[in-house]
């Protein structure tokens, strides 16, 4: 069996896939500041041949994780945002600098597509872009909505925005400050995925497939003005084909990759941008 890990800011998830089947087995989620502890949330370690790791977490949470590891399980590769990999190359100055999770969310992207937009809303929503050649241009990174919420300290963080609202009660004028907190960071969140997809593909003249991943992931779509396909698994899609150990992610095969997403036509995107810039 491999351990997959996602050591995200706010949730450490984790995946058991099998390594002869290439299916999932199990997954669980537990909150990164706390410590890693055998128990009903951690998988059993001694059915776990290899590990693959992505994490954003403070380095000591890293270290801790890979030492508690090593010494169950043989193989543990932990990925690394490099100068290039898989025919991506990276758009940061110092690559090493870039956050892993979306290192590998743009790799995921592109084995997929061929150039892709990847957006993962977690604790930070982050924006970015890998051209049809694979080369990555770098991206944007803005709060969260759970982090958008807690800088208000208006009282409001618990009380989430619920996934399966209709997008304009989402988007019309809170009429408490629940509503008011909720409904502004949720307007902030998507008008900022729908202009800065639309700013760099204008400016790139191409418009490029568009996916998204992380917690917040299904509730930011839903507001979205563009074609675009959800990809849960983006992350940990990276992880396999940057250390492929089953057959079928040796042929390519990423697990839970969605359709080819459909994309915008590019006219449409710039007279869609040309009017909001008018406003
Ligand atoms: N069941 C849940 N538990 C915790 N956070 C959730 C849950 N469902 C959605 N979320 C949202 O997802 C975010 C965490 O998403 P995730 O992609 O795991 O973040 P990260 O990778 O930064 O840890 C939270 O900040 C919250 O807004
Ligand atoms: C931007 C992030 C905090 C997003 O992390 P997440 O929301 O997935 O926990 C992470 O990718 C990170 O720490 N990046 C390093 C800085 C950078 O990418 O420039
Ligand atoms: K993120």
């Amino acid at each position: 069996m491999i351990l997959d890990l996602d050591i995200g800011n706010t949730l450490s998830k984790w995946r058991l896939k099998d390594t002869v089947s290439s299916e999932i087995r199990s997954r669980g989620a537990v909150w990164t500041r706390e410590e890693w502890r055998p128990g009903e949330d951690i998988p059993d370690l001694d059915v776990v041949t290899a590990v693959r790791i992505s994490s954003v977490a403070r380095k000591q949470v890293l270290d801790e994780t890979v030492e508690l590891l090593r010494k169950q399980v043989g193989a543990v590769h932990v990925a690394r945002s490099t100068r290039e990999a898989l025919g991506v190359t990276c758009g940061y100055e110092e690559p090493q600098r870039l956050g892993v999770d979306r290192w590998l969310g743009a790799l995921a992207g592109h084995h997929l597509t061929g150039g892709c937009c990847s957006v993962d809303c977690g604790s930070a929503i982050t924006v970015d872009f890998v051209l049809p050649g694979g080369k990555h241009l770098g991206g944007y990174i803005i709060p969260g909505l759970r982090l958008m919420k807690e800088s208000l300290k208006l009282g409001t963080r618990n009380v989430a925005i619920d996934p399966d609202s209709e997008v304009d009660s989402l988007l019309a004028p809170g009429r408490n400050t629940v509503e008011a907190v909720n409904h502004g960071i949720y307007m902030a969140a998507v008008s900022a995925v729908n202009r800065l997809y639309a700013e760099v593909c204008d400016r790139e003249g191409v418009a490029l497939p568009l996916l998204l991943t992380g917690g917040d992931a299904r509730v930011v779509a839903r507001g979205l003005r563009v074609p675009h396909a959800l990809w849960p698994d983006m992350v940990y899609a990276g992880l396999e084909a940057l250390f492929p150990l089953t057959a079928a992610e040796r042929a390519g095969r990423l697990s839970g990759a969605p359709e080819q997403p459909r994309v915008a036509d590019l006219e449409k995107l710039r007279s869609g941008l040309a009017l909001t810039q008018m406003l």
